[in-house]
């Protein structure tokens, strides 16, 4: 299948250049409304920086103070009392902040996500053909809890860090500027090794999320198509193909794991290696007398507690590079082009078909697949209320010309008009509140039978539920579960047998009351009694309304007013039954041949 540019895994590395951050900066509007939080928490962010930075300095007075130093105007009791109230102030103003980082964080993702789902929701077809739902599933997620991540943590961090950096770093100059300088000369090696190292890092980590994305396609897959996995006596087949997959992950982890204790490493030499240096220099300083002991242990204190900064604001910004290209990658699917708008659905006009169907030498190749031509200048027609059968071999173009009065799929050619207008002309949600499908392979959602059938009219009252579950002839099934239409359904409805399903199925295009009707005829037959009951079904909901059945058995469709026998995207045949049955070497009667004459 077609990758999107999104899984691209050559995806360029995340650079941060000036258009990168405006175009990262195009998420804040999901914090916009949260932006006096967020601005308070900033203010706050500072002061409480700030005020941390005060501890080294009275700790270093403290000493200075018990050791008599001259000029001390206040005493060890007043240090005391300073160091409480700063502390509370300190606890105070962190909780707070804290908070209200936390506040814009949960609720600006929140609001990220939902405008994902709703994008992702009302993506056109083409979208989900092109793309591998389940990693980009996968990935999207991980990118919003990057965001999340971002926004409650680690921006706020890399913040502190820069301010206690900065501010530390302005203090000493001034309390000791000579040992200021032999610190600071340490400082841009560590910098541009720890920039290097992040860079590297980086890559690394993503490209252990691109293994781990692929072992959970193989998950996602097998466990979807677990009948084929267990018919075909796979499951060793696939869970070596697993267990390989996992092997790949662990090794890309501690290969990640090798150079990020590295980094580590690296930092943490530098930085101690620097302090032992500094603290050196300074017991030499303080030994000639130039320098107190309370001003050492100050210097020391100021000096771990940047360097801790440094350290920590190389990963900060290692995961804000990770934030700013989630934010990418969410952007991406942000702009793509929707096909409804789920917004403008309560006032989209209802369009009240009569059903007159016309396709009008319509030329299609799929999107995935262009250089196929499937419906090769196809043309037919059917009056309001008539029920047509589109039939052929497996691969003629019947599915996709019911595909294509969906709207899934735009055309290379021709024209489809519903009551005489192009389809492409009515809005959307309108025009598709027009049709119902049922399909071959009912799924249901995993909630109870009346969320089910209430399916096809969100808010129906008990009474239009119950109704169209007799009509559909479901109901006796579902009043004999003790739990009726309580019943839970189980995921994607595997409780229920075939011929259950699809009577809900049925129940549910009953309660949408189309103009249009779209079915496609399960090709497993179910038992005569369950065969039977789903077909009177059928008829009571195919009544008065145009009907188009792609059938799978001709004995289902003998009384439907034409027949269109589809060949290679094209119709070689039409007539009603008694018709086509009387041309003796026709198509239809030779697939007619086919499905009823005992294979020799
Ligand atoms: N989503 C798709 N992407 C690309 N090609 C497709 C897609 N769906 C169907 N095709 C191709 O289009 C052609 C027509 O398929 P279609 O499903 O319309 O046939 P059909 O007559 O309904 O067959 P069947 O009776 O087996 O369901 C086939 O060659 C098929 O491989």
């Amino acid at each position: 299948m077609a990758r999107r540019k999104t899984q691209d895994p050559e995806q360029p590395k995340v650079k941060l250049t000036k258009e990168k951050l405006k175009d990262a900066a195009r998420i804040f509007r999901f914090i916009r409304p949260y932006r006096f939080a967020f601005g308070f928490g900033l203010v706050l962010l500072f002061l409480s920086s700030l005020t941390f930075m005060v501890f080294p300095y009275l700790s270093g007075l403290m000493v200075d103070i018990a050791q008599g130093e001259q000029g001390m105007e206040i005493d060890l009791g007043d240090v005391g009392w300073i160091l409480a109230i700063v502390l509370v102030v300190q606890g105070g103003v962190s909780y707070l902040r804290i908070y209200l980082f936390a506040i814009v964080s949960e609720k600006g993702i929140a609001d990220v996500r939902r405008a994902l789902y709703e994008k992702l929701i009302t993506m056109p077809m083409t979208f989900f053909e092109e793309s591998r739902v389940g990693e980009l599933v996968s990935r999207l997620t991980s990118d919003v809890e990057k965001l999340y991540n971002a926004f409650s943590i680690t921006l706020a961090e890399f913040l502190r860090q820069i301010i206690i950096l900065v501010a530390g770093i302005i203090f000493l100059a001034f309390r000791a500027p000579t040992l200021s300088l032999i610190m600071l000369g340490t400082f841009p090696v560590v910098i541009i090794g720890a920039m290097f190292f992040g860079r590297f890092i980086r890559k690394l980590s993503k490209e252990r999320q691109e293994e781990l994305a692929e072992s959970n396609n193989i998950l996602n897959e097998t466990m979807q198509a677990i009948q084929a996995v267990k018919s075909f006596t796979n499951e060793l087949f696939e869970s070596l193909r697993y267990g390989k997959r996992i092997e790949r992950v662990v090794g890309m982890s501690l290969k990640y794991a090798r150079w990020r204790a590295l980094f580590t490493v690296f930092i943490v030499t530098f930085l101690f290696g620097a302090l032992f240096f500094i603290i050196w220099q300074g017991a030499s300083l303080v030994q000639s007398g130039e320098m107190t002991v309370g001003l050492l242990i100050e210097f020391v204190a100021y000096t771990a507690i940047i360097g801790g900064s440094i350290a920590g604001l190389g990963n900060f910004y290692t995961e804000l590079l990770g934030a700013i290209g989630a934010t990418e990658r969410i952007r991406e699917i942000l702009d793509e082009t929707a096909e409804v708008s789920i917004r403008a659905h309560g006032e989209a006009p209802a369009h009240s078909f009569e059903g007159r169907i016309a396709y009008e030498s319509v030329h299609f190749r799929y999107p995935t697949r262009p250089d196929i031509e499937v419906l090769k200048g196809l043309s037919f027609s059917v009056e309001p209320g008539q029920k047509v059968a589109l039939v052929g071999t497996s691969g003629a173009g019947k599915s996709t010309i019911v595909q294509l009065l969906l709207r899934y799929y735009g055309l290379q050619g021709g024209e489809i008009k519903v009551d005489g207008q192009p389809i492409s002309s009515y809005d959307i949600t309108a025009y598709r509140k027009n049709m119902a499908i049922v399909p071959q392979e009912v799924i249901l959602f995993g909630g109870s039978i009346r969320e089910n059938i209430a399916y096809g009219k969100p808010g129906a009252t008990e009474e239009e539920i119950t109704e169209a579950a007799r009509q559909a002839n479901a109901w006796s099934f579902i009043s004999g579960f003790p739990e009726g239409l309580d019943t839970l359904v189980g995921e994607r409805g595997v409780k229920l047998s075939g011929g259950q399903r699809q009577r809900i199925a049925i129940a549910r295009a009953i309660l949408k009351d189309p103009a249009i009707l779209l079915l496609d005829e399960a090709t497993s037959s179910l038992d005569a009694e369950s065969e039977k009951a789903v077909q009177d079904a059928l008829n009571t909901l195919m009544e008065g309304r145009t009907s188009i059945i792609i059938a799978h058995r001709l004995a289902t469709i003998r009384d439907v007013d034409q027949i269109f026998v589809i060949d290679d995207g094209r119709i070689i045949e039409q007539g009603t039954h008694t018709e086509l049955s009387a041309r003796e070497d026709g198509a239809y009667n030779t697939l007619a041949k086919l499905q009823f004459e005992p294979i020799q």
